[in-house]
């Protein structure tokens, strides 16, 4: 017999306050901005000073920092194919939930496979993932190297290391995209501003 509950048992709860009336109180909008990208790319640097900026206008954000994730709720994944796989469905449904509860939810993961993007973004209402493509260059990202595992990859001592001997699927539909111009990275306070700006645009910051 399944481990699993019946879904016909299983009902949906609703409550009296809403995602609007969390989104009057924080006078922001409910969304999931999903950054992508190779390790060492700048995920975490920009997801930092996104927060950071959002923070100072009074805006209420939270980081899923993929590293940060793996030691607790993802602790159990490994990084062959399907684990990547579950460690991204279940960040996406935690983003949901931050979404829903009126927060700027910032995910910041390699997420390498465009399917399971595309699953993230299928949860959410239509404009409220903003998925932000980290395009740095493999030798630049190498090059970086900020926790020496380029290195160990190099030299075997790491088996199916992204965009060594892994997969990244490039998106193809991403709202924004980070890239270097003339062969120089933005800086981060730049790279944020690039969110920022899409954001105000698109009527986030408010209610
Ligand atoms: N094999 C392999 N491939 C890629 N990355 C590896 C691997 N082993 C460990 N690490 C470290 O794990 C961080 C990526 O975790 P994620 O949860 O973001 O990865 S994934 O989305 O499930 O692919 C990643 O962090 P970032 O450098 O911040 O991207 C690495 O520090
Ligand atoms: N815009 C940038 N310009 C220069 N260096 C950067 C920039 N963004 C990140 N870095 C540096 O690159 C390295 C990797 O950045 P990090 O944010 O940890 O990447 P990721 O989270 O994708 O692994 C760090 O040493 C960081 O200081």
């Amino acid at each position: 017999m399944s481990s699993l509950g019946n879904p016909a048992n299983i009902f949906w709860q609703e409550c009296s306050v809403g995602k609007s009336d969390r989104q009057k109180l924080l006078n922001q909008k409910g969304c999931v901005v999903w950054i992508t990208g190779l390790s060492g790319s700048g995920k975490s640097t920009l997801a930092c000073t996104l927060d950071r900026e959002l923070h100072s206008r009074g805006k209420l954000s939270y980081i899923l920092d993929g590293d940060n994730l793996r030691h607790g709720l993802n602790k159990d994944l490994s990084f062959k194919a399907e684990d990547r796989v579950e460690n991204i469905r279940r960040v996406g449904e935690v983003a949901k939930l931050f979404a829903d509860a009126g927060l700027i939810c910032i995910a910041s993961l390699i997420s390498p496979y465009g399917k399971d993007r595309d699953s993230c973004r299928a949860l959410l209402p239509n404009k409220n993932f903003i998925e932000v493509y980290m395009n740095m260059p493999l030798e630049v990202c190498e090059a970086r190297d900020p926790k020496g595992l380029y290195k160990l990859a190099r030299a075997g001592k790491i088996k199916g290391f992204t965009g060594i001997d892994d997969p990244y699927e490039p998106p193809l539909n991403c709202e924004i995209e980070i890239k270097q111009e003339n062969g120089i990275c933005p800086p981060p306070s730049a790279m944020a501003g690039q969110v920022v700006s899409y954001l105000n645009v698109q009527g986030f910051l408010h209610e």
